[in-house]
């Protein structure tokens, strides 16, 4: 591939993420969502396997909410009209990102679950006085 050609192709890769940033709602709370969850893992200093998994699970969902915007585009661009077709296209993009979003919670408490658990054992101990 020539070095122009490849230099085009990430600008318009590079436009579609922007383009869902821009416009899908969903999107900007994932990004939001994982900053909060990055700096988390970083401050609690997690394992680098841990911090790898976290990473998946994030990207997951963020690839999950790209495609489903590019099926609703391409929906939207074949018909205005009620399809059955059109809902089922719809609803089963929807359903990978309501998995891809589910998977990154259950990998979230499992990576967090011994700091969230020191931190109540912690927490339950300073406020009873140290007994
Ligand atoms: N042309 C259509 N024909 C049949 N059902 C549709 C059609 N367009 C949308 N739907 C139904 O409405 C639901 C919501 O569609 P819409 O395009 O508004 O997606 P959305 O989930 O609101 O998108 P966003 O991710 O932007 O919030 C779809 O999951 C589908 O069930």
């Amino acid at each position: 591939m020539a070095r122009g050609s490849f230099r085009k192709s990430l600008g318009y890769a590079l436009a579609g993420l922007a383009y869902a940033l821009r416009t899908q709602p969903n999107m900007r709370f994932h990004f939001g969502a994982a900053l909060v969850v990055v700096a988390l893992a970083l401050l609690l200093r997690v394992g680098v396997r841990d911090f790898v998994f976290l990473l998946f699970a994030i990207v997951l969902v963020v690839i999950a909410e790209m495609f489903n915007t590019a099926v609703e585009t391409v929906v939207d661009l074949y018909t205005d009209k009620y399809h059955p077709l059109a809902r089922v296209a719809k609803d089963v993009a929807a359903g990978a990102v309501l998995l891809a979003a589910l998977n990154s919670v259950v990998v979230g408490l499992l990576v967090f679950y011994p700091y969230l658990h020191a931190f109540v054992r912690f927490w339950v101990r300073f406020r009873g006085g140290g007994n």
